[in-house]
């Protein structure tokens, strides 16, 4: 059980009373608790079931998925366009009507990403296996194919480049390294806002369900809810509870639609 947190399945009757009597605001990650982790980032999927249990679950719960994809992408591979959708680790918000909200700070960013790809590309180039994907405000650097023996040199010469960058940051996860925008916007930060776009002025409290150590932002900084790890990405976790893997997280939903 990771980080011997109190797992959600065991506790789902009381959590279910806890959310309904709340009126609880639901927040789920992408990658590792939606669609399971692939060996290629374009391959990753949501299933039927995974989907329709999404759905159901977002009309007893206001539901937004904040993702570290972009958000078109994670738009497009969840395909249910009554949820809000936070892309790029929060700096893309996408709802219902044509919202839309876009970090102002992190747009004056993008040239730089422009003009830094084709530099980690040309230092990159003689490692077998690194590939990456342009996200509208962040940069993926994945290295889920390197031979284990060159992974930390994709770290060294990736902070290398970084260096002559202050604008930019690197942050780290699941075999991927993530270029953001070095400006203090994050997944905890998106959730908050994205609050007031949910639910109604008593309606705070959230659920956020993620996997990954850039959801501890969301777990570490929002006010007023739960964090539900899954898995165990083998850091300091900020969550309350966890649940193992994707099939605990169907079975979780599952209960939470129980009548
Ligand atoms: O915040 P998330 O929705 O969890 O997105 C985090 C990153 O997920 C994707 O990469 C990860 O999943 C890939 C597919 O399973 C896997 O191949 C890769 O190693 C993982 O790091 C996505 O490609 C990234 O853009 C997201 O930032």
């Amino acid at each position: 059980m990771a980080n011997h947190l109190p797992s959600a399945l065991k506790n789902a009757e009381e959590l279910k009373k806890e959310f309904r009597d709340k009126k609880a605001l639901l927040f789920l990650d992408f990658d590792g608790t939606l669609a399971p982790i692939v060996e290629n980032h374009e391959d990753a999927a949501i299933s039927e079931e995974m989907r329709d249990l999404v759905q159901q679950l977002s009309k007893v719960y206001p539901t937004a998925v904040v993702s570290g994809r972009g958000m078109k992408d994670v738009n497009q591979r969840v395909n249910l366009p009554e949820l809000y959708y936070a892309g790029s680790h929060g700096f893309e918000i996408s709802g219902p009507g044509n919202f839309l909200k876009e970090n102002d700070e992190a747009q004056k960013v993008l040239p730089i990403f422009d003009k830094i790809q084709p530099i980690l590309k040309q230092k990159l180039k003689d490692i077998n296996g690194v590939d990456f994907e342009r996200k509208k405000f962040t940069l993926a650097i994945h290295y889920r194919k390197v031979d284990e023996n060159f992974t930390s040199e994709v770290h060294t010469r990736v902070s290398e480049v970084l260096k002559d960058y202050p604008e930019l940051l690197k942050a780290d996860g699941k075999k991927v390294i993530e270029v953001r925008p070095a400006i203090d916007w994050h997944k905890g930060k998106a959730v908050e806002f994205l609050k007031e776009q949910l639910g109604e002025k008593d309606q705070k409290f959230s659920v956020y369900i993620g996997d990954d150590v850039t959801d501890e932002d969301a777990f570490k900084y929002v006010d007023n809810g739960l964090g539900i790890l899954v898995g165990d990405h083998g850091n300091k976790t900020y969550a309350d509870y966890s649940l193992e893997n994707i099939d605990e997280v169907k079975e979780f939903f599952q209960l939470l639609l129980k009548q």
